[in-house]
């Protein structure tokens, strides 16, 4: 897939082509995509996907900069690729570029730059600072004589996907949820920091994780089962999301923390990958070290169970 950040120079044959922000690559995303492709081999045409960054909410600051994503720039840009997309413009989203009107963008962009020889749009997909009707899409793909497609909304499972209701999930703790929306479970990707290494001392060392890119959204805090990529190899683990009460008290802050099963190895610095399966329960304050410890064995019983029954350990 070629990759580019502008649309100056841009050379597609015959180009069919889509946009949107495509945060998480869900399966109402895949499903569109798969269809831009095929569109694309049908005119024997190229496959083009226009998306932004920052995301546009971020420029607008329409949430006072609490709003996170599912995938960054560079997951985004490798599952769209894995579907087969010929190519992908990832425009700066400025202040300025959201005060186009959708005609002028269509005329200015889709038309005079791109040359778009098929526009295939989401069902509730809206562009441009006035929106624009599936009517006036209609009279412009006529007038200016390209092909027009509207798309969805695809049906998961009973459900509708969206970036929104996926985030919502996980912001819940049901990342189990999310992930039959996703078609995937949900990942983090960050580096092992040094801990108190009180967890060894109870007998559950953990990874304590840095997060890559603050923009990712954390899950609910709380116990989860998960999928651990690390040194090339996967592992099965269970992971705490919180500030720890029973040990820091009501101060500390926000971490994530990893045991990881059958693994007995010093990784400080090394990059890990987590995917969360199931939340089992929410983070506690136990009355001491102890009981901490009791409650951990009893996690690390029910959390494998959970992994062997999704074939991760
Ligand atoms: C699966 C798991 C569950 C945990 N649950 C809790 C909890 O409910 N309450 C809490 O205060 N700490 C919880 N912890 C955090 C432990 O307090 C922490 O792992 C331990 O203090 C080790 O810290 P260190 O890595 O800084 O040495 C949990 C950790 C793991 C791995
Ligand atoms: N469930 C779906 N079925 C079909 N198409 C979809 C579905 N969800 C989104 N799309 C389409 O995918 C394209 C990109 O969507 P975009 O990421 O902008 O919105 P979204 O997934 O609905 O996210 P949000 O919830 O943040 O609005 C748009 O054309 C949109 O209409």
């Amino acid at each position: 897939m070629k990759i580019k950040s502008s649309i100056e120079g841009l050379k597609a044959s015959r180009p069919v082509l889509t946009m949107g922000m495509f945060d998480g690559v869900h399966k109402g995303h895949v499903s569109l995509l798969s269809q831009l492709v095929e569109k694309a081999k049908e005119v024997n045409g190229e496959s083009v996907v226009l998306t932004f960054w920052p995301h546009p909410r971020l420029v607008l600051r329409q949430d006072s900069g609490q709003l996170r994503f599912l995938t960054t720039l560079e997951e985004k840009t490798k599952l769209i690729s894995e579907i087969g997309v010929d190519q992908l413009v990832i425009l700066p989203f400025t202040r300025e570029f959201a005060g186009l009107s959708a005609s002028r963008f269509i005329r200015e962009y889709l038309i005079d730059k791109i040359r778009v020889n098929h526009l295939l749009v989401g069902y509730n997909h809206r562009f441009g600072h006035d929106g624009i009707s599936r009517d006036k899409l209609n009279e412009l793909a006529q007038n200016y004589g390209f092909g027009l497609d509207f798309f969805g909304p695809v049906n998961v499972l009973g459900m509708n996907p969206s970036s929104t209701a996926i985030r919502n999930y996980i912001s819940d703790g049901d990342v189990w949820e999310a992930s039959r929306l996703l078609g995937r479970f949900y990942g983090l990707q960050g580096r092992i920091v040094s801990g108190r290494r009180l967890g060894r001392e109870i007998g559950f060392p953990t990874a304590n994780i840095e997060m890559d890119d603050p923009l990712k959204l954390v899950p609910h805090d709380g116990v989860y089962a998960c999928k651990v990529h690390l040194l090339g190899k996967t592992f099965g683990g269970m992971i705490n999301i919180g500030g720890r009460p029973t040990i820091e008290g009501e101060t500390g802050h926000r971490s994530l923390e990893v045991h990881i099963f059958y693994f007995n190895k010093e990784v400080y610095s090394e990059e890990i990958t987590v995917e969360f399966i199931k939340r089992t329960r929410p983070e506690i304050k136990f009355p001491s070290l102890e009981a901490l410890k009791e409650r951990l064995s009893l996690d690390e019983r029910e959390v494998k169970d959970i992994l062997k029954k999704e074939g991760v350990i």
